[in-house]
């Protein structure tokens, strides 16, 4: 069985180790020369992972029909903002129907669709099977040393979730079906939000304390607005929510987190905003959800993702966010808002 890897990323490392542990065939697809020889030539991808000897069996090439040909499933592990434009190129390269499998957490660049409602604006039903989204608390440093971790392969259609949760498990990383795919993407794309919040506490010189406040409250938040989109609050309460929620705003391996961590320290956006050229999927997802919200529920109250949006986009100081996130009007501690 062939699967291919879309990307040849941290995330796209990782799980092509997961599945040739797992006897399948991988082939990944890069547009970076230096980490396709990398991988081929040095069996190891040294700008993610400084110490990490990868298998022979892996491999990566720029030749995206290579990639696809004869592979039963795709993986989309590149960052949001190219998932369309390499999936249209996908789509006239496929023979044979086949499972896409989403790795990715935020949304569509063009159209802010989720990364399943994507996935189904490229391809007709008889071109790919149910999608599947493969999603929660899973750091590549981690999973890429075989570290133990817990997913949600998380479909529509629950025997599709189940082929996907038996092609990834092995006895380090255990895989849950869930078929709430609105309040697992929705849990997965906000949680960036709140870690980039997460690390501006920590450049602003805050403690355990304020980082555990941040992680409820913003877990409340995230758990209010994807309800209002027609996920289950039970989600937001399992791997995809609570579970990557607290990996991504506790790490030091967060992209997230480092970035709010430097735009907390400098108590300024701007320079990070200018410079930044790492995938750091909470920046835009901080923006679709402020967005929406804006244009489409006025009443609806998201305290910590409109500070996120206003020192990244309005160049607010996180230290002054920070005393008026404190200082708003007292209340009860309801979920209800
Ligand atoms: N890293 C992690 O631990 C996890 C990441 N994710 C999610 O996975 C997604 C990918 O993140 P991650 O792997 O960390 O990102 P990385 O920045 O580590 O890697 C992204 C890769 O995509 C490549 N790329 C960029 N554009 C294209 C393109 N058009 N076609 C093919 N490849 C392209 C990049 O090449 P180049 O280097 O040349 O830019 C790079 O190799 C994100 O949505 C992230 O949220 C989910 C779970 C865990
Ligand atoms: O989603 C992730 C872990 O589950 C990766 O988080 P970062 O994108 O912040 O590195």
């Amino acid at each position: 069985m062939k699967a291919a890897i879309l990307g040849t990323g941290s995330w796209a490392t990782g799980l092509a180790r997961v599945l040739n542990d797992n006897g399948v065939e991988v082939l990944m697809y890069g547009v970076d020369d230096r980490e396709i020889d990398d991988i081929n030539i040095r069996h190891c991808n040294y700008k993610y992972f400084k110490n990490v000897k990868l298998e022979e069996n892996i491999r990566a090439t720029k030749n995206l029909a290579d990639v696809i040909d004869g592979a039963s499933y795709i993986i989309i592990t590149v960052p949001t903002q190219f998932v369309r434009s390499v999936l249209e190129q996908v789509k006239p390269l496929l023979k044979t129907k086949v499972t896409i499998i989403n790795a990715a957490k935020g949304f569509d660049m063009n159209t802010n669709m989720r990364i399943s409602d994507t996935i189904r604006s490229v391809f007709t039903n008889s071109e790919i099977n149910p999608v599947v989204s493969l999603i929660g608390p899973s750091h590549a440093e981690e999973v890429v040393i075989r570290m133990l971790t817990a997913v949600c392969a998380v479909s529509l259609d629950e025997k599709t979730a189940q082929d996907v949760q038996k092609l990834f498990s092995n006895d380090y990383l255990r895989v849950y079906t869930l078929t709430d795919e609105i309040g697992a993407e929705y849990g997965a794309a906000y949680k960036n939000v709140i870690a980039v919040a997460s690390g501006i506490l920590k450049g602003l010189g805050y403690g355990d304390n304020s980082r555990a406040a941040l992680i409820t409250r913003g877990l409340v938040e995230m758990t209010r607005y994807g309800m209002l989109k027609g996920g289950k609050a039970e989600t937001f309460f399992g791997l995809t929510g609570v579970g990557d929620l607290i990996v991504t705003c506790s790490s030091e391996h967060s992209r997230n987190f480092q970035a709010g961590k430097e735009i907390g320290l400098s108590d300024n956006a701007s320079d990070f905003m200018a410079g930044n050229q790492k995938t750091v999927e909470g920046i835009r997802t901080c923006k679709v959800i402020h967005d929406d919200i804006l244009k489409n529920y006025p009443e609806f109250e998201a305290p910590i993702t409109n500070c996120v949006y206003e020192v990244l986009y309005e160049n607010g100081k996180p230290s002054e966010k920070v005393k008026e996130l404190m200082n708003r009007t007292l209340k009860s501690e309801s979920i209800k808002g």
